[in-house]
């Protein structure tokens, strides 16, 4: 059956057409978070008009109003440019949604459930039951979301059914692999698209959005491959960092450095230098509930053989975090007590305020509940980690959380962290001594500057 979706007004207005997209369909971007903010301000930035919509009416009313919820860099300008245009607008209404667009992303959380290793995939559940009633004409909803294999084809049956238009309205899946911190980057050039599909209509209108990106490799398969692209893609880099920080633990039981193992492994070209960084491990709202998601799916399906190793990743990531601990207590003299730990890093990994599984504050909780006086401090995600977690103390800058401190530990790299001047810093603290947590400083010069100097897998 050829696609007929055309706008409902068959119009196109002269800026589109100079904008040259192939065709002018109008988007929504269900769900506007760190993946759905992004997405709609990027699409509007190529063309498309696009109509954002969340259910956090707070959130909605920040992004009219031009500002962004998160820290993402160069995203406020890309959203504030498109507002100003008027081809990005933001509603919290699902009949308006509805009304507006011709290819609906949905891009909603889908969140480790608590107590267990699954995926809470209900928020897409309740995007579908919003959206389908007021779905009377030809569509296309698209799932961004990352999800267990067999979501889409169940979301795809439930669309239909509930749709007045039925079988015109179509589910397409098309897993994101935007990194935080580069995720404007990474949306107008991606490496790959991945295009789970179920018929060549569908195939056609995405290949027709996504064209004005111009060259990228776009591999078009069925729902079930495109879902498990991602989680795969997900687990082998969780595996990646696994492996060199389980080198990092041998290299401590046997003196030698991780840093110079990886740099030696990374000329290997089949091997590569990327995400081969040992360090405290990989935290975030994705990599550690992504991984043991598809651990659960793998054993409802009765493959949980086949992925028996994610567990361990996933207990060697775990281990570093309680080595990091012990690395402070260490220091510390044996134990936390009457002891003040200066923690620098909130955020999961530099450039973004994102503190979900934030393998640096989970060091701090862990060390405040140990006995320690614990003072945080981080360039940007500050007031999410106080909210988090308010039984913690937190400075206003790098120098003022390290007043006092009997222990520095360096735990998210952000850049201002890793050019501290050891003398500046040497000057406030009460005995210099730090733990680099991330292989980010340079040990000669904190040595020098007569610092008691630890890392993660290194003499
Ligand atoms: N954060 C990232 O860098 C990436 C995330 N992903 C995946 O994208 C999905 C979203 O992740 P994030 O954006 O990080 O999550 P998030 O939690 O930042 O955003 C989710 C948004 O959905 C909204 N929402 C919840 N229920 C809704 C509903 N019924 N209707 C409309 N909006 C609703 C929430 O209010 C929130 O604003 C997840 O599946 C994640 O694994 C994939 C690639 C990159
Ligand atoms: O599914 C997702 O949401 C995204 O998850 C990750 O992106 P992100 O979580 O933004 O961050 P990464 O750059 O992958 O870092 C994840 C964690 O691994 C840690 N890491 C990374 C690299 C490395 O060598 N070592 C290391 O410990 C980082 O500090 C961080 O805590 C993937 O890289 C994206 O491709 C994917 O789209």
């Amino acid at each position: 059956m050829p696609w007929t979706l055309i706008r409902k007004d068959g119009a196109c207005d002269p800026e589109l057409e100079e904008r040259s997209l192939p065709v002018p369909y109008r988007l929504t971007v269900l769900g506007t978070g760190y993946l759905g903010a992004t997405h709609a301000a990027c699409m509007a930035d190529l063309g498309f008009e696009v109509l954002g919509l969340d259910v956090d009416a707070a959130k909605i009313e920040r992004l009219k109003a031009g500002e962004l919820p998160i820290h993402e860099p160069g995203l406020e300008e890309v959203l504030r440019r498109n507002l100003a245009s008027g081809r990005l607008r933001f509603t919290t209404s699902y009949e308006e949604a509805a009304a507006f667009g011709d290819v609906h992303f949905v891009c909603v959380g889908t969140p480790q459930k608590k107590g267990e290793y699954a995926a809470d995939v209900s928020y897409l559940d309740a995007v579908v039951e919003s959206l389908a009633p007021h779905l009377d004409r030809e569509c296309l909803v698209v799932g961004k979301s990352t999800v267990p294999v067999g979501t889409a084809q169940r979301l795809a049956d439930k669309l239909v059914r509930l749709a007045p238009a039925g079988s015109q309205v179509e589910l397409a899946w098309n897993p994101e692999f935007l990194r935080e911190g580069f995720a404007v980057h990474d949306t107008l050039h991606p490496d790959r698209i991945v295009l789970g599909v179920a018929s060549e209509r569908a195939e056609k209108v995405m290949r027709d959005v996504y064209e004005p990106l111009g060259e990228v490799p776009i591999v078009v398969t069925d729902y079930a491959t495109s879902e498990l692209v991602k989680t795969a893609a997900n687990a082998f880099l969780a595996t990646k960092i696994s492996f060199i920080n389980a080198m990092a633990e041998v290299c401590e039981a046997s003196h030698a450095d991780v840093k110079q193992l990886s740099l030696a492994l990374s000329f290997d070209e089949r091997i590569g230098g990327k995400f081969l960084n040992a360090g405290l491990g990989f935290g975030g709202g994705c990599l550690p509930k992504d991984i043991r998601a598809f651990m659960a799916r793998a054993g409802e399906l009765g493959a949980d053989q086949a992925l028996t190793f994610l567990r361990e990743v996933d207990a060697i990531n775990m281990r570093r975090r309680a080595r990091m601990v012990d690395l402070a207590r260490e220091l510390a003299g044996g134990s936390f007590h009457g002891c003040t730990v200066c923690v620098l890093g909130a955020a999961f990994k530099p450039n973004s305020d994102d503190i979900r599984d934030s393998p640096a504050l989970d060091v701090a909780v862990t060390i405040g509940r140990q006995g320690g006086r614990v003072t945080v401090y981080d360039p940007v995600a500050l007031d999410n980690a106080r909210r988090a977690h308010p039984e913690l103390a937190y400075g206003e800058s790098a120098l003022d959380a390290a007043r006092g401190a009997n222990v520095v530990l360096m735990l998210t790299e952000w850049p201002e962290f890793v050019t501290l001047d050891p003398e500046e810093l040497g000057s406030v603290v009460e005995t210099r001594k730090i733990v680099d947590g991330r292989n980010a400083l340079d040990p000669m010069s904190w040595r020098a500057a007569a610092w008691t100097y630890r890392a993660l897998g290194r003499p």
